[in-house]
């Protein structure tokens, strides 16, 4: 087996200290790849070299039009190995093919969005207050980018971040979770065919403690942009005050998902599970926290359990599977508790809530869908984030009670709403205090709109119009066009 090697400076290379990783399959814990592992010396390399990059203005210099041309021959290539990719996505992270080709197709869309957007903006005249002169706004590159990704969405959490970094004309350093690389590192060979200069893009493997937090606080690095959970954002945060980095952190969430009588039954039953179960709820976004009005509350969850519990596990490669397993055994063993703790606090199981007895998914970190109801909003499975294939459920009898439980969280990541009423749609989403909020719809994201969190959930956006904003400097430049002496002094 190959090992695979991290990008620095424009060439494949080993780690300084020659540690290896072993790239687990969470379908049968079989080894799929080798990867060198880095630490904080290999980061160092890399931010030498994407500091000397930026500052050389390699990147920063090319017009824009040209680096938009680059950036759209990345999203050219990733359509040309769509099934490569996403075939490797699903064998890191367990994700059924199916799925991990929609990521590929909303991958390559996130970068073309990007390459659109690099020189759609010249900047702009100010009205100038003083008299014979002009006043211009510009934006400019941040400089060097460090970018932190999570195992869940590797590659598409990456193209939020390399997209728009690429197309402002920064330079940057990415460390995507050590326990799925692979896709990214593809990525960088694809950036590297596309014509993205030496130093310009660099890719350090390694473990988040060591790599993730030598980004975070070297003083060469001007921005840290970072996906994950919040303990780690908040490291993060204390790491990147030693040089006031900029920050864009986009976190967890246990979102909301408040269904009404009048809504139509059948569609909100059916998208309270496509809010959940893709990627065995391992979503950011998943719509884990289910709260239906009380009248049709048993009819809800009797029809919502016996569709949740016909879902098919299995291999992601199998056609037939609907849901794969959970990321690893650390992260099984977390769900496993986090439903123990629940059951403890007086939740029903309504389906699910063990591990599936299947002889086939044994070696597999399977859990079976699960809905838990009796739930209260002060009950750790509702406040917490589980990240993994389970519903708490909640009753309401008003609107206001609606809102309430919907807002009494730490997180602010998104939330829906299900009705027929759309002034009363309308008036919920107002009051709900979430980056993004979906009316008889969950789950859906595209380039052109910003993602982002309320609350704990992160801080600043990606995507859209803001998530290039995130990689750009705004200056200011005043032009006297009749200089003269003040004689002030
Ligand atoms: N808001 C969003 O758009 C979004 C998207 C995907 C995932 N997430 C969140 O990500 C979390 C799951 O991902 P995870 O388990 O990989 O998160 P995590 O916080 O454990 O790890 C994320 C990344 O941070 C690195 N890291 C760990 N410690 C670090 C440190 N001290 N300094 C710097 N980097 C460090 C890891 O190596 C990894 O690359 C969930 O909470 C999920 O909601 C959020
Ligand atoms: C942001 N999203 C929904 C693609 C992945 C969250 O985990």
């Amino acid at each position: 087996m190959n090992m695979k090697k991290q990008y620095i400076d424009g060439a494949w290379v080993t780690s300084k200290a020659g540690a290896v990783r072993d790239i687990i399959n969470p379908y049968n814990q079989e080894i799929i790849a080798k990867v060198t592992e880095g630490d904080e010396s290999d980061t160092k390399d890399a931010i030498a070299a994407a500091r000397k990059a930026f500052d050389r203005g390699d990147w920063s210099a090319t017009p824009a039009t040209e680096r938009g041309k680059i950036v759209h021959k990345i999203a050219d290539f990733i359509e040309r190995d769509r099934e490569e990719l996403a075939e490797l996505e699903s064998l890191d992270t367990g994700k059924t093919v199916e799925e991990s080709r929609g990521d590929m197709d909303d991958i390559a869309g996130v970068f073309r969005y990007y390459a659109e957007m690099a020189d759609k903006d010249g900047g702009e005249i100010i009205d100038s207050p003083i008299p014979n002169s002009i006043s211009k706004v510009v934006r400019e590159p941040v400089g060097v980018c460090g970018q932190i990704t999570p195992w869940n969405y590797p590659l598409l959490q990456a193209s939020w971040k390399l997209a728009p970094a690429l197309a402002a004309g920064n330079t940057l350093i990415m460390k995507p979770s050590e326990i799925t690389p692979l896709t990214s590192i593809k990525v960088f060979e694809l950036m590297e065919e596309a014509g993205v200069p030496s130093g310009v893009a660099n890719l350090v493997l390694g473990p988040g403690n060591s790599v993730g937090a030598e980004l975070s606080v070297s003083d060469d690095v001007d921005l840290i942009s970072f996906t994950g959970g919040i303990a780690t954002g908040k490291k993060i945060m204390q790491a990147a005050s030693s040089n006031v980095k900029k920050l864009a952190l986009e976190l967890g969430g246990k979102n909301p998902n408040v269904v009404f009588a009048d809504a139509n039954f059948e569609t909100a039953v059916d998208q309270a599970m496509n809010a959940v179960f893709f990627h065995a709820g391992q979503i950011c976004s998943a719509g884990t926290r289910l709260i239906v009005e009380e009248s049709i509350h048993d009819e809800f969850v009797e029809a919502l359990a016996d569709r949740v519990g016909k879902i098919r596990l299995g291999s992601g490669f199998d056609e037939s599977t609907q849901m794969g397993p959970l990321i690893s055994q650390e992260h099984l063993d977390k769900v496993v508790d986090y439903v123990e703790k629940g059951k403890q606090e007086g939740a029903t199981v309504a389906v699910g809530g063990e591990r599936p007895d299947d002889p086939e998914l044994q070696d597999g970190f399977f859990y079976l869908p699960t809905i838990l109801t009796n739930c209260a909003t002060d009950m750790s499975v509702v406040q917490n984030e589980g990240f993994g294939p389970v519903i708490t459920v909640e009753k309401f009898s008003t609107e206001e009670e609606a809102v309430k439980l919907a807002n009494d969280s730490i997180y602010g990541l998104s939330g829906g709403v299900f009705t027929n009423d759309i002034t009363k749609a309308e008036r919920c989403v107002a009051n709900m205090r979430m980056g993004t909020v979906w009316i008889n719809e969950f789950n859906l994201y595209f380039p052109h709109a910003p993602w982002g969190g309320f609350k704990q959930s992160g801080i600043g956006r990606e995507l859209g119009k803001p998530g290039l904003e995130e990689y750009q400097e705004t200056k200011h430049i005043f032009q006297n066009l009749k200089p003269e002496p003040l004689h002030w002094f």
